[in-house]
């Protein structure tokens, strides 16, 4: 037999075969580590809690935030709040245990609604303001039971208790004015700044930056920041006794001087007529210097209704004659020139929102028009078109509403013009607007005072460039094998 021919066929298909699949497997596993590696961690959530202890009342704010993104911004939102039944803690100086029994609903409140497995992490905060501050001032060891009681009763509960005090004004009015640029994106992207104008029951603050403010002049008024890599000098002043309530106080001790029987008050409704105590009257540090000698123990408050006479009564409570410095606002305290945009909240919010008043659109002249006819509206009048409202807020819209013109056009020296530079808000995207947000920002160093780094590349953008690279490399494989397609292309090779 001639010379057996071994026939071999040698076909290459089965090795480009597995070329291919090596390559389809290493682009997959290749995609698949660039998706994993740099895919954000699942959304786990941080979350803080801070108790605004007011003169008026409490309230509770729940603040979250992606776990990962602690020292990034613009993340942190409030997720729930919870007003305290009650007075505010202050009003508790005769038994201080009920100031801490006062909290425990809306602490039970804030256990159901940060998870379990989160709470030992969750730092609480207890600041209190103006209420506290004169409490402090007028009995400072009442002022001590009370933070005891209050720290007692929150101790209990299983977060992370970092502390209950008294904020000065300086910093109520930094920290609101740090939660609304917060909440706005303007710290972030270094955009011009919100001013903020907070009227709370016991003190009222103002805070903004002015170009013409460095903090040479008045130096107490100043305080500076570094956030995001820019520098801010904000002028900030909180006037202790202009708060609303506490304002009232110094209206009607303006009419009580001589200690009457009756008064007849413009600044409430025509009809109104109620039997006050002076000791009720004259309890706070704001006025008890003021009560006139051998008053009786009553008096009959009436209500006549009238605007401009109101704002008369509500001017005596600011001192305008004296200003040391280049301009003041009133009570001798400094104030540089008004500049930007402002938020106005709090007390501002709910007395301007009740009346249609918080479109600052409307002209000054239309505003004062209306607060005349409202205050001219008899009592038994406005207590039928609204039922629903509380006679205690009822009753001081009058007031609230001329002792805020007042305060702004006067006090602050804010003009027609600049008046509807004025934005009145609660909320901005969900957030309550108040020193709350800003305090937790700062305790937990969650605003970095250089801008943080941001990855040269979005998640999606770097999962793509991989997934192009890796096909790319992949097709010059393939290309590179093109003596081996020669061959495949040819009929089986005998050998
Ligand atoms: N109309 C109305 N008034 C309110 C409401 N809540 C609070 N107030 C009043 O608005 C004023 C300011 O309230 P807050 O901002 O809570 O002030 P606060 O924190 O108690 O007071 P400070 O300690 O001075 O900051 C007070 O006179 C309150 O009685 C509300 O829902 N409606």
């Amino acid at each position: 037999m001639s010379a057996q021919r071994e026939m071999k066929e040698k076909n290459p298909w089965p090795v480009t075969i597995i070329i291919i699949v090596i390559g389809v497997i290493a682009i997959v596993a290749l995609v698949t580590v660039a998706v994993l590696q740099n895919m954000p961690l699942s959304q786990k959530y941080k979350y803080g809690i801070v108790l605004d202890a007011g003169s008026s009342h409490t309230a509770l704010y729940i603040y979250e935030w992606p776990a990962e993104k602690d020292n990034n911004t613009g993340r942190v939102e409030q997720t729930h709040s919870c007003k305290v039944k009650g007075p505010g803690i202050s009003s508790y100086a005769s038994d201080p245990w009920k100031a801490g029994e006062s909290l425990k609903e809306c602490m039970k409140e804030a256990e159901m609604k940060v998870p379990g497995k989160r709470h030992h992490e969750t730092p609480l905060y207890l600041g209190a303001t103006a209420g506290m501050r004169l409490l402090n001032m007028e009995n400072g060891s009442a002022s001590d039971q009370v933070f005891q009681a209050v720290e007692g009763a929150l101790q209990k509960f299983p977060f992370s208790f970092q502390g209950a005090r008294i904020l000065s004004g300086q910093e109520e009015g930094a920290f609101g004015w740090v939660t609304v640029n917060y909440l706005d994106d303007r710290l972030k992207q270094g955009l011009e700044t919100t001013g903020a104008l907070d009227l709370g029951g016991a003190s009222t603050q103002i805070s903004f930056v002015s170009s013409n403010y460095n903090g040479s002049e008045s130096p107490s008024n100043s305080v500076t920041f570094r956030l995001y890599g820019n520098n801010y000098n904000l002028y900030t002043h909180s006037f202790l006794c202009y708060g609303k309530d506490q304002a009232m106080k110094l209206m009607l001790a303006q009419q009580t001087k001589s200690g009457p029987e009756t008064i007849l008050d413009p600044c409430f409704h025509p009809g109104y007529n109620e039997t006050k105590s002076y000791s009720d009257l004259y309890n706070s540090p704001c006025v008890s210097n003021r009560k006139p000698q051998g008053a009786p123990a009553t008096f009959t408050h009436m209500g006549r209704g009238n605007f401009q006479q109101c704002q008369e009564v509500v001017k005596k409570v600011f001192d305008f004659t004296s200003c040391k410095y280049s301009q003041c606002s009133f009570n001798g305290v400094f104030q540089p020139l008004l500049q930007g945009p402002f938020g106005a909240f709090s007390a501002y919010y709910f007395v301007m929102n009740f009346l249609n008043l918080t479109n600052t659109s409307i002209p000054l002249d239309a505003v004062r028009q209306k607060i005349k006819d409202y205050c001219a509206t008899p009592w038994k009048q406005v207590m039928a078109q609204h039922p629903d409202v509380k006679v205690n807020y009822l009753q001081e819209y009058c007031f609230g509403a001329t002792y805020i013109l007042t305060l702004l056009t006067e006090g602050y020296n804010f003009t027609s013009e600049s008046y509807s530079n004025i934005k009145f808000i609660k909320k901005i995207k969900g957030s309550d607007a108040g020193w709350t947000l800003g305090y937790m920002l700062n305790l937990t160093n969650m605003i970095p005072a250089e801008a943080p780094d941001t990855p040269p590349l979005p998640h999606a953008g770097y999962v793509s460039i991989v997934t192009l690279m890796a096909i790319l490399l992949f097709i010059l494989f393939l290309v590179s094998l093109r003596p081996l397609w020669r061959r495949c292309s040819k009929h089986p090779r005998i050998i």
